[in-house]
């Protein structure tokens, strides 16, 4: 679908027309605007000239920023770390045959990759499900199911090669074959750490059964809660889509001691768009470090109808995917969002040093409440717990 008749059809670049209407305040008013909305301004970065060769050459965007949000200390060196996100549309048809279709998102994903890697970028994450259209609306087993590869399979290999390259941490969600266990299904990152090796892998804990997100179709929640991997640059972590509308999950990476946590996901405007840019900047202000967002973007339409079982009509598509990626600093400071209907690479250079000073400002590991929480979250996990309201059938009991 060409990007005018997209433009026309609604899916407009909201957060540009936000940005242009602060854009036209006075400095003052603009400053202030940013500070509320953002929590500040992120500084452009200049693009190399290969990665605007092949931005232009290939009809991609790229937005770079410097997050400088950290401050000189005397004894700590900076730990500049360049993060990257990569938000993209389906390649070519769905009704093209599984190889077309993997072969072209493979092709595509290499020049922004490349970009990336021109850019300087150290760690990057690309989107949920990347090498393939998000299929799990339809229900269908019949060829979506071929486009699952083990771990270690063809896509880690074709991205090993670019991490090796650039010295680049590359972040792949991919849907996975699990050989060692029957050939079961999974949605999972796999980790390819900077010399082109894979670290491990993050399987998808919390599956939607919302609207046409029909996943719990293919694949069970996962048996790698918070995993925690130590990359060449920073440690991450690796929250998938639908765990994002959980505070507690997001903690769970800041208690394992995860420096950046990405959200790799795909989501329709209709069902989320307006808690797009509450979860994961939350998680970044209430957890202390940094988190990327990242959706894929388009309207994928399928062969067949399906119906969301809402008593709405069956339908071929899920809607559109606004993209609108961003990344957020344990400060609250967030950059724009990528676009909401282009395939675009972020780039935004930050200094890991700001967690642990963002830390000693706000002291919330110190002063969160965790046996309180742990005790309540144990009792609640229990079948037969029921809550306490105090009421006047039920008084409060004074604590001894
Ligand atoms: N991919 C995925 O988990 N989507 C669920 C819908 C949402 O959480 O926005």
């Amino acid at each position: 679908m060409s990007k005018e008749i997209q433009k026309e059809e609604g899916e407009l670049e909201y957060h540009d027309i936000l940005l242009d209407l602060i854009k036209g305040q006075s400095k003052k008013k603009k400053d202030a605007l940013m500070k509320i909305l953002y929590g500040g301004e992120c500084i452009p970065i200049e693009l190399s000239e290969k990665a605007t060769d092949l931005s232009t050459e290939h009809d991609f965007e790229i937005k770079a920023f410097n997050l400088p949000t950290a401050y000189e200390e005397e004894l700590r060196k900076p730990r500049k770390v360049r993060i990257g996100a990569i938000q993209n549309s389906i390649a070519v048809s769905t009704t093209e045959s599984v190889e077309k279709q993997r072969n072209a998102l493979w092709a595509k994903i290499e020049k922004l990759l490349i970009a990336a890697g021109e850019m300087g970028t150290n760690i990057i994450c690309l989107q949920e499900a990347w090498t393939m259209p998000f299929a799990f609306c339809t229900r269908e087993k019949k060829k979506w199911m071929e486009f699952a590869e083990p771990i270690d399979g063809p896509t880690t290999k074709f991205l090993s090669k670019i991490a090796k390259k650039y010295q680049m941490v590359i972040l792949s969600p991919i849907l996975e074959r699990d050989i060692k266990r029957q050939g079961q299904i999974w949605n999972t990152v796999v980790v390819i750490d900077a010399d082109g090796e894979v670290l491990g892998f993050q399987r998808k804990t919390h599956i939607p059964r919302v609207g046409d997100f029909n996943e719990s179709t293919y694949y069970m929640e996962g048996n790698t809660p918070h995993t925690v991997f130590e990359t060449k640059y920073a440690k991450v972590g690796i929250n998938i889509c639908y765990g994002r509308h959980f505070p507690e999950n997001w903690a769970g990476y800041g208690l394992k001691g995860a420096e950046i946590v990405f959200n790799p996901s795909a989501t329709v405007g209709l069902l989320s768009e307006p808690l797009w840019g509450v979860e994961a900047r939350n998680a970044a202000i209430a957890n202390g470090y940094f988190t990327v967002a990242i959706n894929r973007v388009g309207t994928e339409v399928f062969p067949n109808e399906f119906t969301s079982g809402n008593g709405l009509p069956s339908h071929k598509d899920f809607g559109h995917f606004y993209g609108s990626s961003f990344l957020t600093a344990p400060n609250g400071l967030r950059t724009p969002s990528l676009s909401r209907v282009r395939d675009s690479l972020l780039v935004a250079e930050v200094d890991l040093n700001q967690i642990r000073q963002v830390r000693d400002k706000w002291c919330f590991p110190m002063t969160r409440r965790l046996p309180d929480y742990a005790k309540l979250f144990n009792e609640a996990s229990q079948l037969d717990w029921e809550p306490e309201i105090i009421s006047k059938s039920n008084p409060q009991k004074k604590k001894k």
